[in-house]
């Protein structure tokens, strides 16, 4: 069970979050907030829910799917227009990341949704920058920046962006460690996206993709064969198919799961269908993040325990989840040291403790 003690032990256990859109951090009383500062209007007259916040909120618990959400997703993110917003919308997620024990997070964000709008990508990706030189000092942790490209819109746009964010050293100089992308999943299969995952492969580009949210595990297997992805957002259509669980368990592809995203999202009823026993059992490396804590009902450590409170997983292993997350990010290999070193002591001392109990 999630009772105060094993609450009190995840909050200490370091966690890795490597699946977190920082415009999905953005909570309704920024948004507000921001939209008055900077005169953006918010559709109230086509959906009431924009009244207040606390419609908003209310709204944001009866989501049908990924693209209901998605809608309220991208009016929520035009009330960011200067640096400072993108600033104060990172460091505000990775203070409350490290309040739950983040030591180290791999944050995306949706650079077509704002150059869309006119703002330059350089505006949005200093604004983060800045946040992350302040969360580090400040906070101690390491942070990380993955530009999701989306797949509703044109390849050759995606492509565009890619180079733009190449041409202006980004990844060169690590800036961005890597590339994905989101939106919705169903009508737009990997297959599409062959010529952008080609582009980042040559120039070393990290490449993620998600895929198993809405879409089938042949989504998963199409992201591999075809994208040569070397992480999967989501992946939980991964049992539907036995041979990609088995070629995923080999390969230690990463998986980055959001249970709480997939109960707001309808892909599952409840977390009891989240199928943690199985990835588990099937020696499946993967993390547990938040997606867009804002919209669905906690950060990190609610979607922890949440599950905590259906599994009732032991401290031991609580220490292989974490640990494993640590072995799939991409940061250097003396950070990756570092934090294992970290699990290892508070995986220990909590063993003990919560035995006495
Ligand atoms: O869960 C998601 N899926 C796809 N695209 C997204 N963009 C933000 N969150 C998501
Ligand atoms: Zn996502």
């Amino acid at each position: 069970m999630c009772n105060t003690t094993f609450h009190s032990f995840l909050r200490a256990l370091p966690k890795c979050e490597h699946h977190i859109h920082l415009e999905g951090s953005l909570e309704p009383e920024l948004l507000f907030e921001l939209a008055a500062k900077n005169n953006i209007v918010l559709p109230v007259s086509e959906d009431p829910a924009f009244e207040s916040v606390n419609s908003l909120k209310s709204r944001y618990e009866q989501f049908k799917n990924l693209d209901d959400f998605l809608g309220y997703y991208y009016i929520g993110m035009s009330a960011l227009v200067d640096l400072s917003d993108f600033e104060s919308l990172a460091f505000t997620y990775f203070s409350k990341a490290a309040s739950q024990g983040v030591r180290h997070a791999e944050v995306f964000f949706d650079p077509q949704a704002h150059t869309s709008r006119g703002i330059e990508l350089a505006t949005l990706v200093q604004g983060f920058k800045r946040a992350q030189a302040r969360a580090e000092a400040e906070l101690g942790i390491t942070t990380e920046l993955i530009m999701c490209l989306l797949r509703h819109l044109p390849v050759p746009e995606a492509i565009e962006t890619l180079k733009q964010a190449t041409d202006a050293g980004y990844f060169a100089d690590s800036t961005l460690v890597g590339m994905g992308l989101d939106s919705s999943e169903l009508p737009f299969p990997p297959p599409i996206w062959t010529d952008l995952y080609a582009e980042a492969k040559k120039a070393g580009i990290r490449r993620t993709i998600h895929a198993g949210e809405e879409g089938p595990a042949e989504y998963m297997t199409q992201a591999l064969d075809i994208l040569d992805a070397q992480r999967i957002d989501h992946g939980l259509r991964i049992f539907e198919d036995d041979a990609l669980v088995s070629r995923i368990a080999k390969s230690k592809t990463l998986l980055t799961m959001c249970p709480l995203s997939n109960v707001r999202l309808r892909c599952i009823d409840s977390i009891k269908d989240f199928p943690l026993r199985k990835l588990l059992d099937a020696g499946i490396r993967f993390s547990i993040n938040s997606d867009d804590p804002a919209y669905f009902g906690g950060y990190i450590l609610e979607n922890y325990c949440a599950l905590q409170e259906v599994f009732n997983l032991s401290v031991a292993e609580w220490g292989g989840i974490a640990k494993g997350a640590v072995m799939g990010s991409w940061c250097a290999d003396q950070r990756k040291f570092e934090l294992l070193a970290e699990i290892e002591t508070v995986v220990q001392e909590w063993a003990i403790h919560l035995e006495e109990q």
